[in-house]
């Protein structure tokens, strides 16, 4: 097996399966174990990979992700760096999952954001028998408790429909450089991005999407969408979303904290729930070097009212 990556092409997963004389799910337990070192696990060493066949045939992968000196909440759990993979890359729906342990019972809410959740495949390696996500959560609680069924749910396409406030909408930043012309041009990129990444947000409970745009020495820009769960704490943050981007971008180099520069965060002016303070406070532990913006911004169905 080559170097592990965060994304397998259809294609590339076709041709391992011709040299191996694999099936597409006989080869996730090989790519679990691949992918195990990607984790970033500083406070547990232990290193949880989750891999997931989207519709289109492609392969993702998601790892685990510990931030020392923040308390737990703030940790990317691998089926949540999955989802989030399989998020900004399109894919509408999970085929199969594969993971390095059983899921924890958060992971296991969390999936149920996806519908038909109860129906996915699920292996847990190294076995070799795939079984129903519904045998390791019976009697779910989730979307469907509380939303109509037309809602959109995690992986379909969303679009809330939000627009900047015309003005003040910049609630403050921090950082070392955010008074020359380069900068304000990055963040006028990164306030496009965020709320591209804020329209396309899961905040279906608290009608509170949110986004964020990281930009790093590269000039690469990752954008992160808060996506939410039915059971609310195990959510996942606008910060978290692009940081999986950052790092399942990062291709080959891979990403270090230090080398992102600058952060917009996106959110309503009306939110319930609100990112800034934790965004800025995950962020500033991370990357103290990184800038941070925070714009507001309205649903357009409510500026008419
Ligand atoms: O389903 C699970 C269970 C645990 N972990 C991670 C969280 C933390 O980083 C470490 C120890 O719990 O394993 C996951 O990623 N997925
Ligand atoms: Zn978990």
């Amino acid at each position: 097996m080559e170097k592990p990556s965060f994304k397998i092409e259809a294609s590339d997963a076709k041709s391992m399966g011709q040299s191996t004389g694999l099936t597409l799910t006989q080869l996730l337990p090989t790519i679990v174990k691949s992918a195990q070192p990607l984790a970033r696990v500083p406070i547990s060493k232990f290193h949880v990979a989750a891999v997931g066949v989207g519709i289109s045939g492609r392969i993702f992968v998601g790892v685990n992700v510990e931030f020392p000196g923040l308390p737990f909440h703030h940790t990317i759990h691998a089926e949540q760096f999955l989802l989030t993979n399989l998020f900004q890359n399109k894919e509408t729906q999970l085929q199969y999952l594969a993971v390095s342990a059983a899921p924890c019972g958060h992971c296991r809410q969390f999936l149920q954001e996806i519908r038909g959740a109860s129906d996915i495949p699920l292996l847990i390696t190294p076995e070799s028998e795939f079984t129903s996500l519904s045998k390791f959560l019976s009697h779910p609680f989730g979307p469907h408790d509380l939303l109509p069924k037309h809602v959109p749910l995690l992986l379909e396409p969303h679009n809330n429909d939000l627009s900047f406030l015309d003005t003040g909408s910049n609630t403050g930043s921090n950082g070392y450089n955010n008074n020359d012309n380069t900068n304000q041009s990055s963040i006028s990129k990164l306030k496009v991005a965020a709320l591209e990444a804020a329209n396309e947000s899961h905040a279906p409970y608290s009608e509170s999407p949110s986004g964020v745009a990281l930009l790093d020495s590269r000039g690469n820009v990752y954008k992160g969408s808060y996506m939410e769960s039915a059971a609310y704490n195990p959510s996942l943050g606008p910060v978290q979303a692009a940081i999986v981007g950052f790092i399942a971008g990062a291709g080959d180099n891979a990403a270090e904290y230090g080398e992102l520069v600058e952060a917009v965060l996106v959110e309503k002016d009306d939110a319930v729930v609100k990112q800034e303070s934790t965004a800025r406070l995950l962020l500033s532990s991370i990357a103290p070097q990184c800038g941070f913006n925070t714009f507001l911004c309205i649903s357009n169905n409510k500026k008419s009212n």
